[in-house]
């Protein structure tokens, strides 16, 4: 279906080949896995196969990749391209342009020139795959995370293509929602579809691969069966894609200030008729490390975003550092907490990546040498010293990920919060961040973090929220939960069937959301 001969390719900036000879041919109704680590090229690999490498990106490119035999190049562009292979990008973000989620669906059956009769029933079928229904005439720029994910794979899935090439399409999904991808998949596998699955963690999909391959710097380390994948003896786990170290030390809960750094009072929040936060009370002591957990939309993301005054109370009452977050400038505010953004591209914006975190370290008045010193501690912590001018841009997903960490970290802020913080990163790589949040925490910091990442929740965290329709569910603190580490088994948290509290359509104007802050100000900067 597709075969890459000698394939080898290299970014037009780039001083190295994000792929290196690739020889690989994908069988019509095969279920292929593609794994690595971090920038081991498995989106350039997905850019390579649909095309868009040779008609959009350019760069340097040797060898061949042909489609049902039939040399890419000769494809009428991405147009002709596109009819027969569906691609979901790992940042769903930059693939929602439209202005409802009905008409982001529409849109690409409509390019195909379907019969009105025939896009209703294809966008019905893709929005009950996915579980979206619901969310039909909502701004997609204005869902969460996870269901900004679910609406970039209904769009895809709808156009049913006979290739579909998923790259980290359910990194930020819900263990719940992850299960039906999975048997959305199976069934289309069963009726004779092609499917790429690109990801850190393949393990949800390995039941019904056909074959694993394992990219390393650009190169084909391995092709083997998922079997072999699983085995011990198999060199794809001595490299290390499954969870290693595991601290399972006894996880101290770290309550030792009398005065919490983070207090929440019947906080409740709207977004326009949504309701998102429902009375939540909470306390976060100095020196925790807590998980937010919680099913896609449940809120999780839109508490988070109040300890550093990104949003401000529609009800009831915030206290970071004992400072009232609806009465104090958000530039007050960032002094003290430092939040990474669940999509880091949304605070990336500098020339390179030492100047991007030397942006902040400027704002609060770190400069000269300590800055440097400050730039080059944080970029050794998250393992890009090489990248220091580097385009941040042309970092690859986890790379961006670990870069967003770096800004922050280098200003030491008291409170570090953390959205979705692994996603991009394999488990070793999310092993490693979080030995960095389990260092920071013992240098005094309070780390909180939202996660659907169960692994690292039980190997490294003391605490354990969950959330559920904007209400705090669960609280380790609370004793609510069970077993070592407080986590519950995983079973616990599937099966919490996503309910949206709300009808849901026009948004309040007031509210202060991240598209009208400007990244600047949440590092420090001047605020708009
Ligand atoms: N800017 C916004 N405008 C309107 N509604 C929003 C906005 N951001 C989030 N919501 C809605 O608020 C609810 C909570 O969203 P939130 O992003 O907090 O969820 P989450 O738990 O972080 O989800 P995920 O796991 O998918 O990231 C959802 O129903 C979501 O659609
Ligand atoms: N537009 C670009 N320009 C220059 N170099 C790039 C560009 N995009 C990616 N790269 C580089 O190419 C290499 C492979 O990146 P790629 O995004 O394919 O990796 P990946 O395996 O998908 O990583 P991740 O799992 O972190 O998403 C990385 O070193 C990355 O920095």
């Amino acid at each position: 279906m597709i075969e890459l001969r000698n394939f080898s390719y290299t970014y037009g900036t780039a001083a190295i080949p994000a792929l290196k000879n690739i020889n690989l041919e994908i069988r019509k109704g095969e279920l292929l896995l593609v794994t690595g680590h971090s920038a081991a090229g498995k989106t350039t690999l997905a850019l390579a196969m649909a095309g868009i490498l040779h008609h959009e990106i350019g760069g340097k490119i040797e060898g061949n990749i042909s489609f049902q035999s039939r040399d890419v190049k000769e494809f009428d562009g991405i147009k002709e391209l596109s009819r027969h292979i569906g691609v979901v990008f790992d940042d769903a973000e930059s693939q929602l342009i439209f202005t409802t989620v009905e008409e982001e669906i529409f849109s690409g059956l409509e390019n195909r020139g379907h019969p009105e009769k025939e896009m209703v029933r294809r966008s019905k079928e893709a929005m009950d795959f996915c579980a979206i229904s619901h969310l039909n005439n909502r701004a997609p720029h204005m869902l969460s995370g996870g269901q900004k994910q679910k609406v970039a794979l209904a769009a895809t899935l709808a156009l049913d293509t006979e290739v579909l090439i998923l790259d980290e399409a359910t990194a930020e999904l819900d263990s719940q929602a992850v299960r039906k991808v999975f048997s959305v998949l199976k069934r289309l596998k069963d009726a004779g579809k092609t499917i790429i699955i690109i990801d850190h963690n393949i393990e949800d999909f390995l039941e019904i691969g056909d074959r694993v391959v394992l990219l390393e710097k650009g190169e084909i380390k391995a092709i083997k069966s998922p079997s072999e994948f699983t085995s011990k003896s198999s060199d794809l786990t001595s490299t290390n894609l499954t969870s290693t170290s595991a601290l399972q030390t006894d996880l101290p809960l770290s309550r030792t200030a009398e005065q919490p750094i983070i207090s929440v009072k019947n906080l409740t929040q709207r977004y326009g008729e949504i309701l998102a936060l429902d009375n939540i009370d909470l306390e976060i002591y100095p020196g925790e490390l807590v998980a937010i957990l919680g099913e896609n939309g449940s809120g999780k993301t839109t508490l988070v975003k109040h300890f550093n005054g990104l949003l401000r109370p529609y009800s009831g009452k915030v206290t970071v550092k004992g400072l009232e977050t609806s009465t104090t400038p958000i530039n007050e505010l960032v002094k003290h907490t430092g939040l990474v953004f669940q999509n880091p591209d949304n605070m990336l914006f500098e020339d390179t990546v030492e100047a991007e975190i030397n942006f902040g370290l400027n704002n609060i008045g770190v400069k000269g040498p300590e800055a440097v010193g400050a730039i080059l501690r944080s970029l050794e912590l998250v393992n890009l010293n090489d990248k220091q001018k580097v385009f941040p841009r042309h970092l690859s997903r986890g790379e961006r990920q670990r870069l967003a960490v770096a800004c922050i970290i280098a200003m030491k802020p008291e409170l570090i919060v953390l959205d979705e913080p692994t996603t991009g990163l394999d488990a070793e790589e999310s092993d490693r961040m979080m030995q960095l949040m389990r260092k920071l925490q013992q240098e005094g910091h309070t780390i909180v973090m939202v996660t659907h990442n169960l692994q690292i929740v039980r190997d490294h965290v003391e605490r354990v929220i969950r959330m559920e329709s904007g209400k705090v569910v669960e609280d380790s603190a609370n004793r609510k939960f069970s077993g070592k580490g407080s986590v519950k088994e995983e079973s616990d948290y599937k099966g919490h069937v996503s309910k949206e509290i709300v009808s849901e359509e026009i948004v309040s104007e007031e509210i202060v959301s991240e598209e009208s802050v400007s990244e600047e100000c949440v590092r420090g900067g001047t605020c708009a």
